[in-house]
Protein backbone atom coordinates (compact mmCIF):
# COMPACT_ATOMS: atom_id res chain seq x y z
CA UNK A 1 0.00 0.00 0.00
CA UNK A 2 1.13 3.34 -0.55
CA UNK A 3 1.18 5.99 2.31
CA UNK A 4 2.87 8.39 0.36
CA UNK A 5 0.17 10.23 -1.61
CA UNK A 6 0.23 11.72 -5.20
CA UNK A 7 -2.31 14.56 -4.45
CA UNK A 8 -2.40 16.51 -1.40
CA UNK A 9 -5.29 15.24 0.47
CA UNK A 10 -4.96 18.41 2.81
CA UNK A 11 -6.28 20.50 -0.31
CA UNK A 12 -9.90 21.19 0.46
CA UNK A 13 -10.65 21.09 -3.85
CA UNK A 14 -14.26 23.08 -2.32
CA UNK A 15 -13.86 26.43 -1.95
CA UNK A 16 -16.66 27.02 0.85
CA UNK A 17 -19.53 25.48 2.14
CA UNK A 18 -17.72 22.08 2.48
CA UNK A 19 -15.05 19.87 2.41
CA UNK A 20 -13.70 17.73 -0.46
CA UNK A 21 -10.48 16.05 0.05
CA UNK A 22 -8.44 13.51 -3.12
CA UNK A 23 -6.10 11.20 -1.90
CA UNK A 24 -5.36 10.16 -5.58
CA UNK A 25 -4.34 6.27 -5.92
CA UNK A 26 -4.00 5.01 -2.77
CA UNK A 27 -3.84 1.06 -3.95
CA UNK A 28 -0.98 0.18 -6.14
CA UNK A 29 -1.81 -1.02 -9.97
CA UNK A 30 -1.74 -4.42 -9.11
CA UNK A 31 -4.07 -4.54 -5.84
CA UNK A 32 -6.34 -2.61 -7.72
CA UNK A 33 -6.65 -4.85 -10.89
CA UNK A 34 -6.76 -7.72 -8.49
CA UNK A 35 -9.73 -5.62 -6.39
CA UNK A 36 -11.84 -5.03 -9.53
CA UNK A 37 -11.60 -8.17 -10.74
CA UNK A 38 -13.04 -9.88 -7.59
CA UNK A 39 -14.95 -7.59 -6.27
CA UNK A 40 -16.91 -7.34 -10.14
CA UNK A 41 -16.76 -11.30 -9.26
CA UNK A 42 -18.23 -11.60 -5.72
CA UNK A 43 -20.51 -8.87 -4.95
CA UNK A 44 -24.19 -8.49 -5.26
CA UNK A 45 -24.86 -6.41 -8.28
CA UNK A 46 -28.83 -5.48 -8.48
CA UNK A 47 -30.29 -3.21 -10.76
CA UNK A 48 -31.89 0.28 -9.31
CA UNK A 49 -35.24 0.53 -9.60
CA UNK A 50 -37.45 3.79 -9.41
CA UNK A 51 -40.99 4.98 -9.40
CA UNK A 52 -40.93 8.22 -11.29
CA UNK A 53 -44.75 10.18 -11.53
CA UNK A 54 -46.50 6.22 -10.71
CA UNK A 55 -43.74 4.74 -14.33
CA UNK A 56 -41.77 2.07 -13.30
CA UNK A 57 -37.48 2.36 -14.56
CA UNK A 58 -34.71 0.05 -14.08
CA UNK A 59 -31.19 1.46 -14.22
CA UNK A 60 -28.65 -0.02 -16.51
CA UNK A 61 -26.79 0.92 -13.51
CA UNK A 62 -26.24 -1.83 -10.71
CA UNK A 63 -25.47 -1.50 -6.94
CA UNK A 64 -25.33 -3.44 -3.76
CA UNK A 65 -25.63 -2.34 -0.35
CA UNK A 66 -23.33 -3.81 2.57
CA UNK A 67 -23.37 -3.38 6.14
CA UNK A 68 -21.70 -4.07 9.65
CA UNK A 69 -25.47 -4.71 10.65
CA UNK A 70 -28.63 -5.02 8.49
CA UNK A 71 -29.15 -1.64 8.02
CA UNK A 72 -32.38 -0.95 6.03
CA UNK A 73 -31.53 1.50 3.04
CA UNK A 74 -34.09 2.73 1.44
CA UNK A 75 -34.84 3.53 -2.23
CA UNK A 76 -37.90 4.98 -3.86
CA UNK A 77 -40.18 2.37 -2.90
CA UNK A 78 -38.13 -0.77 -1.68
CA UNK A 79 -36.24 -1.23 1.16
CA UNK A 80 -33.24 -3.06 1.02
CA UNK A 81 -30.82 -4.35 4.20
CA UNK A 82 -27.67 -4.65 4.01
CA UNK A 83 -25.29 -7.73 3.24
CA UNK A 84 -22.56 -8.57 5.63
CA UNK A 85 -19.27 -7.40 4.72
CA UNK A 86 -17.35 -9.55 2.16
CA UNK A 87 -13.24 -10.19 2.67
CA UNK A 88 -12.24 -7.22 0.14
CA UNK A 89 -15.09 -5.06 1.29
CA UNK A 90 -13.61 -5.62 5.08
CA UNK A 91 -10.09 -5.15 3.94
CA UNK A 92 -11.01 -2.13 2.07
CA UNK A 93 -12.75 -0.68 4.68
CA UNK A 94 -9.98 -0.99 7.13
CA UNK A 95 -7.89 0.64 4.57
CA UNK A 96 -9.85 3.57 4.14
CA UNK A 97 -10.13 4.09 7.72
CA UNK A 98 -6.90 4.15 7.99
CA UNK A 99 -6.04 6.61 5.63
CA UNK A 100 -9.31 8.86 6.75
CA UNK A 101 -8.94 8.52 10.01
CA UNK A 102 -12.55 8.06 10.08
CA UNK A 103 -15.07 5.24 10.67
CA UNK A 104 -17.08 3.72 8.13
CA UNK A 105 -20.28 1.46 9.09
CA UNK A 106 -21.62 0.56 5.68
CA UNK A 107 -21.19 0.77 1.92
CA UNK A 108 -22.89 1.45 -1.03
CA UNK A 109 -21.89 -0.05 -4.14
CA UNK A 110 -21.76 0.67 -7.58
CA UNK A 111 -20.95 -0.22 -10.87
CA UNK A 112 -20.93 1.27 -14.14
CA UNK A 113 -20.92 -0.85 -17.11
CA UNK A 114 -19.64 2.13 -19.57
CA UNK A 115 -19.94 5.97 -19.99
CA UNK A 116 -23.39 5.22 -21.29
CA UNK A 117 -23.91 5.30 -17.09
CA UNK A 118 -23.25 7.78 -14.28
CA UNK A 119 -25.38 8.90 -11.49
CA UNK A 120 -27.36 12.60 -11.52
CA UNK A 121 -26.79 15.38 -9.83
CA UNK A 122 -27.86 14.59 -5.54
CA UNK A 123 -26.50 14.69 -2.49
CA UNK A 124 -26.25 12.23 0.25
CA UNK A 125 -27.93 13.17 2.83
CA UNK A 126 -29.99 10.96 4.08
CA UNK A 127 -31.48 10.90 7.66
CA UNK A 128 -30.04 7.68 8.74
CA UNK A 129 -26.67 8.96 7.50
CA UNK A 130 -24.15 10.52 10.15
CA UNK A 131 -24.96 13.89 10.05
CA UNK A 132 -22.26 15.76 8.18
CA UNK A 133 -19.99 12.74 8.49
CA UNK A 134 -17.83 11.71 5.97
CA UNK A 135 -18.41 9.65 2.81
CA UNK A 136 -15.51 7.91 1.59
CA UNK A 137 -15.16 6.75 -2.07
CA UNK A 138 -13.03 4.31 -3.97
CA UNK A 139 -12.89 3.68 -7.86
CA UNK A 140 -11.70 0.85 -9.39
CA UNK A 141 -11.59 -0.01 -12.87
CA UNK A 142 -12.36 3.14 -15.29
CA UNK A 143 -11.45 6.69 -14.70
CA UNK A 144 -14.17 8.93 -14.62
CA UNK A 145 -15.03 12.43 -14.65
CA UNK A 146 -16.54 13.92 -11.22
CA UNK A 147 -18.35 16.95 -10.30
CA UNK A 148 -19.30 19.10 -7.79
CA UNK A 149 -22.25 22.09 -7.59
CA UNK A 150 -22.97 24.54 -5.27
CA UNK A 151 -26.51 24.57 -4.48
CA UNK A 152 -26.94 28.22 -4.57
CA UNK A 153 -24.73 29.82 -6.66
CA UNK A 154 -24.32 26.66 -8.88
CA UNK A 155 -20.27 27.07 -8.52
CA UNK A 156 -18.82 23.34 -10.31
CA UNK A 157 -15.70 22.02 -9.49
CA UNK A 158 -14.45 19.10 -11.58
CA UNK A 159 -12.28 15.92 -10.45
CA UNK A 160 -11.16 12.85 -11.88
CA UNK A 161 -11.45 9.63 -10.41
CA UNK A 162 -8.27 7.38 -10.77
CA UNK A 163 -8.13 3.03 -10.87
CA UNK A 164 -7.51 3.09 -7.09
CA UNK A 165 -8.12 5.69 -5.86
CA UNK A 166 -9.88 7.46 -2.82
CA UNK A 167 -12.39 10.65 -2.45
CA UNK A 168 -13.55 11.68 0.91
CA UNK A 169 -16.80 14.42 1.14
CA UNK A 170 -17.35 15.96 4.82
CA UNK A 171 -18.52 18.66 6.84
CA UNK A 172 -21.20 20.38 5.19
CA UNK A 173 -20.75 19.21 1.29
CA UNK A 174 -23.91 17.73 1.29
CA UNK A 175 -25.87 20.52 2.42
CA UNK A 176 -24.37 22.97 0.00
CA UNK A 177 -23.09 21.12 -2.66
CA UNK A 178 -24.38 17.95 -5.48
CA UNK A 179 -22.81 15.80 -6.74
CA UNK A 180 -22.62 14.08 -10.10
CA UNK A 181 -21.01 10.75 -12.54
CA UNK A 182 -21.49 12.28 -16.07
CA UNK A 183 -22.33 10.19 -18.71
CA UNK A 184 -19.44 10.29 -21.30
CA UNK A 185 -19.00 8.57 -24.73
CA UNK A 186 -15.12 8.19 -23.99
CA UNK A 187 -15.35 5.36 -21.65
CA UNK A 188 -16.26 1.66 -22.90
CA UNK A 189 -14.77 -0.33 -19.99
CA UNK A 190 -16.60 -0.75 -16.70
CA UNK A 191 -16.11 1.04 -13.16
CA UNK A 192 -16.32 0.15 -9.99
CA UNK A 193 -17.43 2.66 -6.86
CA UNK A 194 -17.05 2.05 -3.35
CA UNK A 195 -18.83 4.84 -1.07
CA UNK A 196 -17.93 3.89 2.62
CA UNK A 197 -20.84 5.78 4.87
CA UNK A 198 -22.02 5.36 8.80
CA UNK A 199 -25.24 4.66 9.86
CA UNK A 200 -26.34 6.31 12.71
CA UNK A 201 -27.73 3.25 15.37
O1 LIG B 1 -19.85 6.58 -8.54
C1 LIG B 1 -19.49 7.54 -7.86
O2 LIG B 1 -18.33 7.94 -7.87
C2 LIG B 1 -20.45 8.29 -7.00
C3 LIG B 1 -21.55 7.48 -6.43
C4 LIG B 1 -22.42 8.30 -5.53
O3 LIG B 1 -22.42 9.49 -5.56
C5 LIG B 1 -23.29 7.63 -4.57
O4 LIG B 1 -23.33 6.39 -4.54
O5 LIG B 1 -23.95 8.33 -3.81
FE1 LIG C 1 -23.48 10.31 -3.89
Amino acid sequence: MLFDFPHDPKKNLLPFDGEVYYYGKVINQQDADNYFKVLMETLEWRNDEAYIFGKHYVTKRKYGWYGSRPYEYKYSNSIKKALPWTKELKELKNLTEKVTSESYNSCLTNLYHDGSEGMAYHSDGEKDLKPNGAIASLTFGAERKFLFKHIESGETVTTFLEHGSLLVMKGTCQTYWKHRLPLTKKVHSPRVNLTFRTIVE
